[in-house]
């Protein structure tokens, strides 16, 4: 099978040109101004952005054990409609991945069932509990691409140094969800004049920015690879900006709500508002925008985390965190940055695509010839408005419903066949 764009604007992370791209089977074979293939399906791509597949290093499917909330199959169609070619799914499933049963079921589910590829994340402590470092050796022969305990900070700073002691032994990458839950305690929502206003109880930016700095010293003294997941106050950028400087092996991402909504969204006492960390301040915004411009901040990352409408559906201090993402994140950033020329579409590509390949260590995120054909066809222009209800993901929580997005996928490729389309849907 050969598929055939036409004048299409191919965007990597360093350069951007309008010109013909030829995929055969499960590559790309050609890229050029001019090119002819009789037998191939020619798309016309004239005014589209021709992208490698956005690669998302950090979501969750819920699958096993909350399939009321996302399953394998949901949430990879979800993704395939935001535009991913590639997700990471955190560990914080029923039972959690934390032994290789668990990683074998996701892995052949997710071939069996999956429209995008899926990359398994396993725990860093044996069930998330913070008290006994998980099979790590064991995960990765099983080909987990990092540890997390995302959705808990490891607490017990003893026992992070001595994962990441052993990761570095191993060369696995840990991803810190950075909260001392000392100091978040009951919070529900940004602490500050809204948290006050609202009568609700605030999770101080301190609470991240202690673990961030807490991490980076221990990454910088056991030398492991350490990322940080959703990055959201400024001073936990300046931390990750000056250990960076210092030498510390370190990452980090943000997320599309973090870019764009303010804690003054909770007004209201939406829950689909309420996520960890929480959504913070303007200052917060553009200390973080500052961050992707200088390199600082890696990526983007969607943190999706769908969740059900009894999850949701019950009063602000009581709903579960989490907003569901995929679906609106290219949108979400083409809207608030992209328009607002924050950054340009190669940017984009860098922190959707380039740079989580990287950092995840796969072979993906660039345009080129011989390259996988993972490619995502966007219309930058067209604008829509959310709704929730015509989600694939089962998870309906999303703050943006109702509100006017820019840009729309297209089309998404996943090793050179169409497994989606705005027009027919999910096609595998
Ligand atoms: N981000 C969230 O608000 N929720 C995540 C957990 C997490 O990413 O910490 C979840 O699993 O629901
Ligand atoms: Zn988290
Ligand atoms: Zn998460």
């Amino acid at each position: 099978m050969k598929i055939l764009f036409k004048a299409g604007r191919i965007v990597n992370c360093d350069q951007e040109k309008v010109c013909d791209l030829l995929i055969e089977d499960k590559k790309i074979v050609a890229i050029a101004d001019e090119i002819d293939a009789d037998d191939a399906l020619v798309i016309d791509a004239r005014g589209l952005l021709v992208m490698p597949g956005f690669v998302d290093m950090h979501c969750h499917l819920r699958d096993p054990g909350y399939e009321y909330k996302e399953t394998i199959r949901t949430g990879t169609m979800a993704a395939a409609r935001g535009g991913f070619t590639t997700i990471a799914c955190m560990p914080n499933t029923n039972p959690v991945v934390d032994n290789k049963v668990v990683l074998e079921y996701i892995k052949s589910k997710a071939v069996r069932e999956g429209v995008v590829n899926v990359l398994p994340i396993g725990a860093i402590t044996k069930g998330l509990n913070g008290e006994e470092l998980s099979e790590m050796g064991e995960l990765k022969e099983n080909g987990v691409v990092a540890l997390s305990d995302d959705g808990k900070s490891v607490m017990n700073a003893g026992l992070m140094k001595r994962a990441l002691s052993y990761a570095r032994m191993l060369d696995m990458l840990v991803i810190s969800h950075c909260e001392d839950v000392n100091i978040t305690g009951e919070g529900v929502m940004n602490s500050g004049y809204m948290a006050t206003l609202l009568g609700l109880k605030g999770m101080p930016a301190e609470a991240e920015e202690v673990m961030i700095s807490r991490d980076a010293i221990l990454a910088l003294h056991t030398g492991a690879r350490l990322h940080i997941a959703h990055v959201s106050t400024k001073i936990s950028t300046d931390i990750i900006r000056w250990t960076k400087k210092m030498g510390v092996n370190i990452t980090a991402e943000v997320t599309p709500h973090h870019l764009s909504l303010t804690e003054e969204e909770v007004d209201g006492y939406n829950t689909d508002t309420k996520v960890n960390p929480p959504l913070r301040t303007r200052e917060d915004i553009m200390a973080l925008i500052d961050g992707l411009k200088d390199g600082t901040i890696d990526c983007i990352a969607t943190d999706h985390a769908p969740h059900g409408i009894q999850d949701k559906n019950v009063e602000y201090a009581r709903a579960a965190f989490g907003i569901s993402g995929f679906e609106t994140a290219f949108s979400v950033i083409n809207t608030y940055l992209v328009e607002k020329k924050h950054i340009d579409y190669k940017d984009v590509v860098r922190l959707m695509s380039t740079n989580p390949a990287k950092i995840l260590g796969i072979d993906r995120g660039y345009i080129k010839e011989g390259a996988v054909a993972d490619i995502v066809l966007v219309d930058p222009e067209a604008a829509y408005v959310v709704d929730k209800n015509k989600f694939y993901s089962k998870g309906k929580n999303t703050p943006y419903d109702g509100k006017v997005l820019k840009g729309v996928i297209k089309m998404t490729l996943v090793g050179g066949k169409v497994v989606y389309n705005s027009e027919e849907g999910i096609l595998c």
